[in-house]
């Protein structure tokens, strides 16, 4: 995994890349942040050439559309599928799991062009606007019983996207429930036809024609009315079900890795940590003896402080 050194990455005794790349977006800062706390340092990928001299790539978050305007402008989408399909380690952040993802739904008008190669359906902006950002803690027990420290991880939620599938070959690593009622149904953002769908197949037992409250205006046509309608009988029948329906906020398919919260905001770097590490199992299923086992230290530090985002 770990050929191409530019005389940029170098290693250091111990078999630490000192030096990993990845593409830039908004949030480069924080991922340089979190990655130098593992003794590693990143820097930018601006152009396509950058690429083949890439061991690791971060995706991160940033504007899904924005980003896929720049990476068509920047001639970034040819290299970006082939180095996925390298067997490289590639993290996608919230924006870039949907860049990852093979099936995107939410997306603005036009829709956006996508790198693709995660046998997964992902739903745009799912818990809502910017308002809707939220932080949680979730259970990560495949990541915690590889790095340490405990049972659940703080999932800082940005207008964040969810996953509605998967296909066969993908290891779910985090889950959520779906908001409660009162988040859903007053947030227009998620009442898309796609999340209908999905609600009505969690909850196929509902009468979900008891009741009915239009959440849609008279602008939206009879069948989208009656739709949201169902949504809302749907999610009625919710608030008396224990059982919450999740969706999939954490993912892994081979090299490939995806988030749709951001652990570059909290100071746990276990993510990262077990993100580098990927490297070194793909080398092993490949059984490339010649690559260098990359050495993370186990990153679990509970003495570090983290800040609260949203309150
Ligand atoms: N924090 C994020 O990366 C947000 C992603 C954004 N909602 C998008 O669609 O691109």
């Amino acid at each position: 995994m770990i050929e191409n050194q530019t005389t940029e990455s170098s290693w250091d005794g111990g078999g630490v890349l000192k030096r990993l790349h990845f593409w830039c977006f908004p949030h480069h800062f924080r991922e340089n942040l979190a990655l130098r706390r593992l003794g590693v340092k990143s820097v930018e990928i601006k152009k396509p050439e950058q690429l083949q001299s890439v061991n690791y790539l971060i995706i991160p978050g940033g504007e899904s559309t924005t980003m896929a305007k720049l990476a068509e402008y920047h001639n970034l989408f040819p290299a970006l599928r082939e180095f996925v399909k390298t067997g490289k380690p590639v993290w996608g952040t919230c924006a870039g799991l949907i860049f990852l993802a093979n099936r995107a739904t939410g997306q603005k008008l036009g829709g956006q062009d996508l790198i693709g190669g995660l046998d997964c359906m992902v739903h745009r902006n799912f818990f809502g606007s910017q308002l809707q950002s939220f932080e949680t803690e979730l259970a990560i027990p495949h990541v915690a019983a590889k790095e340490g420290g405990p049972p659940s991880f703080r999932g800082v939620f940005i207008r964040a996207p969810a996953i509605l599938e998967v296909g066969p070959e993908v290891e779910v690593l985090a889950d959520f429930p779906v908001p409660p009622e009162k988040n859903i149904s007053s947030n227009p953002a998620v009442q898309t036809p796609e999340v209908a769908s999905y609600l009505l197949s969690c909850y196929p037992l509902c009468d979900i024609f008891s009741s009915p409250k239009p959440i849609y205006t008279s602008k939206h046509s009879t069948s989208t009315r009656k739709r949201s309608a169902q949504i809302h009988s749907v999610l009625l029948c919710k608030e008396n079900t224990d059982s919450l329906k999740k969706v999939i906020v954490a993912v892994r398919q081979g090299n490939l890795l995806a988030t749709a919260f951001h652990p570059e905001l909290t100071a746990d770097t276990r993510w990262h940590s077990y993100f580098l590490k990927m490297g070194n199992d793909m080398a092993d299923e490949a059984s490339t003896s010649s690559s260098l086992p990359l050495v993370v230290p186990n990153s679990y530090d509970r003495n570090r402080i983290d800040l609260p985002i949203f309150q």
